[in-house]
């Protein structure tokens, strides 16, 4: 049975992220005005001091997401509590696998115009371990071999796809792509390792 993530998260926490990433894009793309530039340092220092005021111990918040479990909605790819993560969306997880859709930004840009291949890696990192735990197989990344076929454009949405392949012993074997319009950036292929206590949200 296929599941919509996300579950339930305050839209003040979502809000608050959306608008912290455009915040580091505006900073990112912003004319070298240092009076302009320092000014706006000194009110962001304001909204963090306000913030820091109200810090929880743990970065981790539990929200109710899917087959999984309860995950964490800072999960710095995923999380739409994180403001570092793009985040993922229209998230659709099975027990053959998930897909998503991520948009990165200028933010991410590595080669001119193209995402960085580490975040690239990252997204493709995460849906392997969305895609064994969502087949029955919670498990940690140990091997993750990426293949970059196209540079990946930034500014529009793409298309990710994780599956699980098999399972050999401890070992979970899953592969990935990212897409564009339908054409292949990168692929993945990885082997996680099962986890043996509880699994970490
Ligand atoms: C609103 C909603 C928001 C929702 C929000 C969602 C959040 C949803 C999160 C879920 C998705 C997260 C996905 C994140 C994906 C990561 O980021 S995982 C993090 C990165 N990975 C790590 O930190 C792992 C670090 N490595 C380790 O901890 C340990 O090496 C491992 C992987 C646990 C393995 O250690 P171990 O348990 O001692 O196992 P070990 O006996 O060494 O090996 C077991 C088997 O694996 C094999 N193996 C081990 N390493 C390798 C290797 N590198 N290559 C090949 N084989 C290997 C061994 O040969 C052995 O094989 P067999 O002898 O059984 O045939």
């Amino acid at each position: 049975m296929t599941t919509e993530v996300p579950g339930k998260l305050s839209p003040g926490r979502t809000t608050l992220a959306a608008r912290v990433r455009d915040l580091i894009e505006a900073v990112v793309l912003a004319e070298d005005d240092p009076p302009g530039l320092l000014d706006a340092a000194a009110r962001i220092e304001e909204v963090t001091e306000s913030l820091r005021a109200r810090r929880r111990e743990s970065p981790r918040l539990l929200v109710q997401a899917d087959t999984v479990g309860r995950l964490s909605a800072n999960n710095p790819v995923e999380g739409p509590g994180n403001p570092l993560a793009p985040p993922l969306s229209r998230i659709r997880v099975d027990v053959d696998g998930m897909r998503a859709e991520v948009t990165f930004t200028a933010v991410h840009e590595g080669p001119p115009e193209r995402v960085h291949g580490g975040w690239v890696a990252a997204v493709l990192d995460h849906a392997v371990g969305r895609a064994v735990a969502a087949a029955g197989h919670p498990a940690m990344t140990a091997s993750l071999t990426v293949d970059y076929h196209e540079g990946t454009p930034y500014g529009v949405p793409l298309e990710v796809e994780a599956r699980f392949a098999r399972r050999d012993g401890r070992k979970v074997y899953a592969i990935a792509n990212i897409s564009s319009g339908g054409t292949i950036t990168a692929t993945a292929s990885a082997i996680l390792v099962l986890f043996t206590g509880p699994v970490p949200g």
